[in-house]
């Protein structure tokens, strides 16, 4: 579990201080998937920094019980010297976990995500939807227990965009990971979330907590953006942000 109790963060600049993040309450349960939305540079990068462990709260206290965080960016930081297999398991060679069992489940991943008969390309001969999934794959062989996403999809174009949510939302959905997903996009926290949390402007703040609850059987982030109720959310969240 997370726990994050009345926690600030400021950088120390030569001349001025720069508060990124302040007062912040926020518990995350296992299982559970999160968004953060809030407007450019209200430190939601600070706040999964924060999370991950990377920097410590100026003030107030952060409780990460969760054994292993993985990190996925906006930029998938893929070798081009290494094949889709040897970036895959670039991961695991760092943290000197890199074993038989180990690299079958990578290679497992990477045909899940339908990258099988790209095991032995380069990152060049790939798109950037394949190279995406490569640096998911490259995180999740390490069988992180919390998952840390950084605007991962941001890069890439809307229609890349669109299946990559669906992909990385069924297969986390599968695998039953804890996630926290940093986003512009109001539509993808909706679709891909149970939880929406709004920041306000610098310093952010949580303004709001949404749990979203879509009319919608399956998990699926593409049908469920048809739920009768996606609008309200969409307008609910549009509206706090405009006033944030
Ligand atoms: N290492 C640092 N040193 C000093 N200031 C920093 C540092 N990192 C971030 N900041 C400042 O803290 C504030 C919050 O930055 P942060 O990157 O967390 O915001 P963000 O919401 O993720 O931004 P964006 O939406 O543009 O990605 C910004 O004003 C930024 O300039």
């Amino acid at each position: 579990m997370l726990k994050i109790r009345n926690a600030s963060v400021s950088y120390m600049g030569l001349k001025e201080i720069t508060e990124a993040v302040k007062d912040i309450n926020l518990q995350v349960n296992e299982g559970e998937f999160i968004s953060i939305v809030g407007p450019s540079g209200c430190g939601k990068s600070t706040l999964l920094s924060l999370i991950a462990g990377l920097i410590r709260p100026t003030e107030g206290s952060v409780k990460n019980t969760f054994n292993r965080n993985g990190y996925m960016f906006q930029q998938d930081f893929l070798l081009p010297w290494r094949n889709i297999l040897d970036n895959a398991v670039l991961g695991l060679e760092i943290a000197q976990k890199k074993n038989k069992i180990n690299k079958k489940y990578a290679e497992e991943l990477l045909d899940s995500m339908g990258l099988s008969e790209f095991k032995n390309y380069y990152p060049a001969e790939l798109s950037g939807g394949m190279r995406q999934r490569v640096a998911l794959a490259r995180t999740l062989a390490l069988k992180p227990d919390l998952l840390l996403l950084d605007e991962p999809f941001s890069a890439l174009d809307y229609q890349t965009r669109l299946n990559m949510q669906q992909e990385v939302g069924l297969m986390l959905r599968r695998e039953k990971k804890t996630v926290i997903l940093v986003t512009h996009d109001i539509s993808e926290a909706i679709a891909m979330s149970d939880k929406v949390i709004i920041l306000t402007k610098r310093p952010g703040r949580v303004i709001e907590s949404i749990e979203i609850n879509l009319n919608c059987a399956s998990k699926a982030p593409m049908s469920c953006r048809s739920a009768s109720n996606f609008g309200k959310y969409f307008n609910q969240i549009w509206g706090v942000l405009n006033n944030a």
